[in-house]
């Protein structure tokens, strides 16, 4: 069964802007999916769409085999959100937040899970305080353990470290992928894209609204993701038109330092490294260094939004 399933789901707000656009998403249980998109791509639209904020125009959404729209509170009841929003009634305190949300779920406070959310994400101590002596960082947390509090079976976080430092991101991560082992499908958005492909094993990009591309994250970065040797000349490398043509196969360009070639497969699998070193020693001479770099999450996300902004 699927987490998620999403059908044409399309989003026009009221001043006309389109959000999203016929999206078709699948979200596989069990999975850490990457939602990845530039500013204004849709994201917030299509994760408030499910945290039924926002109003879809068009499509339908099941949410482990139920209709999301037509069975909200069964649904709701299995889904943790956490908003960009952060918005706390300041006379609370994360411990009432909490109490105050299993309420809403319907559920009795569990508050040997309120003390384990609250060590877990750093909180013991602020516990007792009222939300508005918390910091932004301490705050995004708060909002992580309110859309945890309820045990839901899939968890969707927009942007959960916006504002938090590298360590606290870094035991945030590792809390997530212990939850996801679990069995809790985690869907999230991020702009740190290093950080969504260690961790995320399935990935969607869209662009002004028009999913890009939606597949596991080792299918994506085998099949789209290019490797280039860099051969350092210790000067830029001028390509005159015969140079052009002789090595067309590699897509040549001067860097500062010298070339890059993009590598390709030979019938037999293996790398056209060494035909690619040749080319360039035969028209150069021999480099001072050479290595080869292979594209990763954010090349080939910058590559794929830029064909896709070029076209639009
Ligand atoms: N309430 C609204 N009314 C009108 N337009 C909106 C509204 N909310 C969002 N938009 C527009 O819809 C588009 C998608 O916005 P959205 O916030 O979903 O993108 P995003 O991918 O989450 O961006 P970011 O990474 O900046 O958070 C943008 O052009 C945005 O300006």
């Amino acid at each position: 069964m699927h987490a998620l399933e999403i059908h044409g789901l399309g989003k026009t707000y009221n001043n006309g802007k389109t959000a999203l656009q016929d999206v078709n998403l699948t979200v596989p249980q069990g999975s850490f999916f990457a939602l990845l998109g530039p500013n204004g791509a849709g994201k917030s639209t299509m994760i408030n769409v499910l945290a039924d904020t926002v109003r879809p125009t068009a499509g339908n959404v099941s949410l482990f085999g139920r209709d999301l729209f037509n069975d909200r509170a069964w649904c709701k009841k299995r889904m943790g959100v956490v908003p960009q929003e952060i918005a706390f009634d300041p006379f609370f305190t994360p411990r009432e937040v909490l109490r105050f949300t299993s309420g809403l779920f319907g559920c009795k406070p569990d508050e040997a899970w309120i003390d384990e959310l609250f060590e877990r994400l750093e909180l013991t101590e602020h516990s007792k305080k009222n939300t508005r002596q918390l910091s932004g960082g301490m705050r995004r947390r708060l909002l992580v353990a309110q859309a945890l509090v309820h045990r839901p079976e899939l968890v969707i976080l927009d942007e959960p470290t916006a504002g938090v430092d590298v360590e606290l991101r870094r035991r945030l991560w590792d809390f997530m992928r212990e939850l996801n082992n679990k069995g809790i499908t985690i869907l999230l958005t991020t702009h740190y894209l290093d950080e969504a492909e260690e961790l995320c094993d399935q990935v969607a990009i869209i662009d002004q609204g028009n999913l890009l591309t939606a597949q596991p994250m080792q299918q994506l970065m085998q099949s789209v993701a290019s490797s280039y040797l860099w051969l350092n000349y210790a000067k830029p490398v001028t390509l005159n038109e015969t140079d052009k043509l002789a090595l067309a196969t590699y897509e040549p360009r001067s860097s500062e330092e010298g070339l890059c070639l993009k590598l390709g497969r030979l019938d037999d699998g293996n790398s056209t490294f060494h035909q690619a070193y040749e080319a360039a020693v035969a028209r150069f001479g021999p480099p001072v260094d050479a290595g080869v770099r292979s594209e990763d999450l954010e090349d080939v996300f910058l590559r794929l939004t830029a064909r896709h902004g070029a076209k639009a």
